[in-house]
């Protein structure tokens, strides 16, 4: 039972909410998800309670809007206010709080208490299925040009009409280039139009830590439920199955159950299917057996496009010929790309200053010395070699002491940073390694970047000197 409002002043602040949302929103993603819901609001505005329809939609609407329902009452109020939801069909309520917006623009809302007052067990037991989805990666927020159309096309199609056409989908292309954009958007998507569908966005490296799991607390019926119950299935990044034999296994089992049942698998890759390394090959004929599409990276209109479209995204004007100026010097990836754009705007915004040439030049004046200077993956090999003392020699031997590994990862870190070459060209330079290795080490070292005060200044030390 939905309780009655208690103050006008707060249902009009629950109405202009509303109407913000329906102009931010897809018409379709506002008339089925926020259009219906009630809201009351507490007499001081500390609180406002949302009434959803049903336990499903209630998940739905805190993973996907909670987020944003709370950022925008704390902007039109001007202090946090709680949001809590609710079943509206009941008169004993299922509560759900959400911390007030911590400033993170697409962070999900994180549920600080969940308190079920007089819900039966059964209900209260019932599991919270994750899709895991990103709402914040569309299709309305991808740029499609010559580089992504053909692949966009394909997973527009998957989405309005999955289990059908084009299945697998396996899209594959270098880093940055928007394929987890890509399936998010496609799980986004079918959401919107059928919000009961069972849809799974997962990393392959988290579903071989799920086959591990389940082997170790032997839990195979569990984790066979779990996938293979699933209407679509989003899976990034599959050349981290090489080499895993009983995860390919566990993947091969599921890939059949899917198909059998007409649900959907969208897949990505950095190689087309053939060119995937210690994948059995019943596997890859199973990838290539649907629609398999490219991403190549974007051309320079796609990129100016890119570019002026990000800096509205953040309240940010960007006269088209800085765009284009930075498009023409970025040329790599979109990943690279948005970097360029956070440092023009930080730059800006610090320096009390409009966006222009000039400003875009201060701003990425490192990345512009760098491409000017071109630096080779030979002279990033040596001068990692000295720096840890190891001979140049055990950047191509297939020694594996930690003493000489790192070393090595962190010179294929560099290279990918600091040059244009692709992952096979320095896996190649790198006593012809496979491309995933050179991955491996280029996203351990950046992750271990972000946590290890000492290998940043080591890496900084590194880039300065090489820099010049
Ligand atoms: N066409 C596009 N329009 C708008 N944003 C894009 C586009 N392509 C990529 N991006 C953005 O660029 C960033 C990198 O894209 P994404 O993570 O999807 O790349 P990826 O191909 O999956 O890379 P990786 O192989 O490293 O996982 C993301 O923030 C994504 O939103």
């Amino acid at each position: 039972m939905t309780e009655e409002p208690t103050n006008d002043a707060g249902q009009a602040l629950w109405q202009v909410c509303v109407e913000q949302l329906g102009q931010e929103l897809p018409e379709q993603q506002f008339n089925t998800w926020i259009k219906p819901l009630t809201a009351q609001v507490a007499e001081d505005f500390s609180k406002v309670t949302v009434y959803v329809a049903n336990r499903f939609k209630l998940d739905w609407i805190r993973a996907q809007y909670a987020g944003r329902i709370s950022a925008m009452l704390e902007s039109l109020y001007g202090q946090p206010v709680t949001l809590e939801l609710a079943l509206a069909h009941r008169e004993s309520v299922v509560r759900t709080y959400v911390r007030p917006p911590s400033g993170e623009r697409h962070a999900p809302p994180e549920t600080v208490a969940v308190a079920v007052p007089t819900v039966s067990p059964e209900e209260t037991a019932a599991p919270v299925f994750r899709t895991r989805l990103n709402p914040a990666l569309t299709f309305e927020t991808l740029v499609e040009g010559t580089a992504n159309r053909m692949a966009r096309s394909a997973a527009m199609h998957v989405a309005g009409s999955p289990g059908h056409l084009y299945n697998p989908l396996f899209i594959y292309g270098g880093v940055g280039l928007g394929k987890t954009h890509l399936v998010h958007a496609v799980g986004n998507k079918l959401l919107a139009d059928k919000p009961d569908a069972k849809v799974l966005y997962i990393h392959a490296e988290q579903f071989v830590s799920d086959v591990v799991k389940a082997y170790q607390r032997r839990t195979f019926d569990e984790f066979k439920e779990r996938y293979h119950s699933l209407d679509l299935l989003l899976i990034d990044d599959v050349q981290f199955f090489a080499n895993k034999d009983r995860t390919q296994e566990e993947f091969f089992n599921a890939f059949e159950a899917l198909l059998a049942k007409k649900s959907h698998i969208v897949m990505t890759s950095d190689t087309y299917p053939k060119g995937l390394a210690n994948i059995h090959e019943r596997l890859v004929s199973r990838f290539d057996s649907g629609l398999t599409v490219a991403i190549e990276p974007p051309e320079l209109e796609m990129r100016v496009a890119i570019l002026i479209n990000k800096a509205r995204a953040e309240n940010a004007e960007m006269p088209e010929e800085v765009a284009f100026f930075v498009a023409k010097n970025v040329r790599s990836n979109v990943r690279e790309l948005e970097g360029a754009l956070r440092k023009i705007l930080a730059y800006s915004r610090f320096n009390q200053k409009e966006v222009s040439i000039q400003l875009a030049r201060e701003a990425l004046r490192d990345l512009l010395s760098i491409q000017n200077r071109q630096i080779s993956v030979e002279n990033i090999q040596k001068t990692v070699a000295d720096y840890y003392k190891i001979k140049v020699a055990d950047m191509y031997s297939k020694k594996r002491p930690a003493s000489i590994a790192r070393p090595r990862q962190i010179a294929m870190y560099l290279a990918k940073e600091l040059t244009q070459k692709s992952l096979p060209e320095i896996g190649e330079l790198f006593g012809g390694r496979d491309h995933t290795t050179v991955l491996h080490a280029v996203r351990k070292i950046a992750g271990e970047r972000q946590q290890l005060t000492e290998l940043n200044q080591q890496l900084h030390v590194l880039e300065q000197t090489l820099k010049g």
